[in-house]
């Protein structure tokens, strides 16, 4: 089992987006110091969208070769490609669109009018199978350097809800989701297998709304009841939240 997963109270939404940037630029710039690039896995929502955003304002992003950094997704919203609710095109928007970084390197899950149509099931099988060409050797998902997960009101974290089949998936690294409690209902995302091949894992979020869910997955909920509890680095677990959503979090030091 990994250490305990640390935990970093920043003020308010805007220093956890501000801090959260600065922290993952000098990820990115360590793992390229040590391997020659790095893979990120980045993550919808509001506050991992934010923190995409805020990477332009850190002075030392031009110290990173955006060329070589992998870029994948911990879940996607099935929808087509360019709609505004997907995370693809959120991401775009706010960071993949103003920095050098690799078009070949930037792996979108398929959007459900791409190669597969609207089958969510061959859309998670094709993104499963390219995690399988990225990975060393026998591995089947590559060592993410860093993979942004987000956390909502009821636990969930990627499109991994309390209690539905994602989550008590074993096998699979990739499925599609149906049905889903937070719109747009049908998504394809990251299984906790999956997600516990980063080397780090970053949970993010803000705002009271998400005080309970992240006071019962730091005081050892089971992940199937609260998903994000599950999300685990091999190395690494970071929480990074605001004052209002760490209100309930056991023993912590606010910043
Ligand atoms: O596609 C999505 O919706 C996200 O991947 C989802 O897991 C999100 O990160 C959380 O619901 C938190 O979203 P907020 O940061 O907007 O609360």
């Amino acid at each position: 089992m990994t250490a305990a997963p640390q935990v970093v109270v920043l003020a308010d939404s805007n220093s956890l987006a501000a801090a959260t940037a600065a922290r993952l630029v000098t990820a990115i710039i360590d793992a390229q110091a040590a391997t020659g690039s790095a893979s990120v896995v980045l993550t919808g929502g509001r506050t991992g969208t934010a923190v995409l955003a805020q990477v332009l304002a850190v002075p030392a992003k031009d110290a990173v070769d955006w060329s070589r950094v992998d870029f994948y997704w911990g879940d996607e919203r099935f929808l087509p490609a360019g709609d505004p609710d997907r995370n693809e095109t959120q991401a775009r928007e706010a960071f993949l669109d103003h920095l050098p970084v690799d078009p070949a390197r930037v792996h979108v899950m398929e959007p459900s009018d791409g190669k597969f149509g609207d089958d969510p099931d061959a859309a998670a099988e094709a993104y499963a199978r390219l995690l399988v060409a990225k990975a060393p050797g026998e591995e089947t998902v590559p060592a993410f350097d860093v993979c942004l997960l987000g956390v909502g009101e009821e636990g969930h974290t990627a499109s991994i809800f309390p209690d539905s089949p994602a989550v008590h998936e074993t096998d699979r690294t990739v499925v599609a989701v149906r049905d889903c409690p937070k719109p747009p209902p049908t998504r394809v995302s990251l299984t906790l297998p999956a997600i516990r091949r980063s080397r780090e894992v970053w949970l993010l979020t803000g705002g009271e709304s998400k005080a309970d869910a992240v006071g019962l997955a730091l005081d050892g909920a089971t992940e199937v009841d609260i998903p994000a509890a599950g999300a685990r680095g091999r190395s690494r677990t970071v929480w990074l939240l605001d004052k209002a959503a760490a209100a309930k979090a056991p023993g912590t030091h606010r910043a």
